[in-house]
């Protein structure tokens, strides 16, 4: 397969429809979860279909939450003063997966160890940005996440 025909890793999931299976669910185990329920109490009904547009954009799909949304700051601001913890994080991200297995999501290795790279990086992110102290760049790019590396060491 020559590069130009790789998939990105929005195509490789199922796109937009899958993405939002995976969220909806991934939600409904939230709100009945010992240790996230309460830091997701308020979350409005659009919150899973919104996470869903910013992976969408993120995994290489359409630019609908930089669109529509707010962009990358506007989903920082969301994280801000939230305190969260590592735990929390560890079962947040735990628990999306538990949910792509549960809906038979491509559990190739590749996609897997992609996937897992993102919400390593996306969600100690969240951590980061919650802390007392944090601030948002208002013209902060969007991550993107392809196939392979994390593009260098840690700059804060
Ligand atoms: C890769 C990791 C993550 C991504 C991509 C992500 C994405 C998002 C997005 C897009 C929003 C804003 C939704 C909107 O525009 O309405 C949001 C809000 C939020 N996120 Fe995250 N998030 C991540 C990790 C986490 C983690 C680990 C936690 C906590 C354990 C968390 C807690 C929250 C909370 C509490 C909100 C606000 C919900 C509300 O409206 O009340 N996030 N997140």
């Amino acid at each position: 397969m020559s590069n130009h025909n790789v998939p990105s890793l929005y195509e490789w999931v199922g796109g937009i429809d899958a993405l939002n299976r995976l969220t909806k669910r991934f939600y409904e185990h939230v709100t009945n979860d010992a240790q996230l329920a309460p830091v997701f109490a308020h979350m409005g009904a659009d919150h899973p279909a919104h996470v869903a547009a910013f992976l969408a954009e993120v995994l290489g799909g359409p630019t609908k939450y930089s669109e529509e949304h707010g962009g990358h700051p506007h989903m920082i601001r969301q994280h801000l003063n939230r305190h969260l913890a590592q735990d929390q994080r560890r079962r947040w991200v735990g628990l999306l997966l538990e949910t792509a297995d549960e809906l038979g999501m491509p559990d190739d290795p590749e996609f897997r160890s992609a996937l897992v790279g993102y919400l390593e990086w996306g969600s100690r992110l969240a951590v980061i940005n919650s802390q007392p102290g944090a601030t948002v760049d208002p013209l902060a790019l969007m991550p993107k996440w392809g196939w392979g590396e994390v593009k260098g060491p840690y700059v804060g």
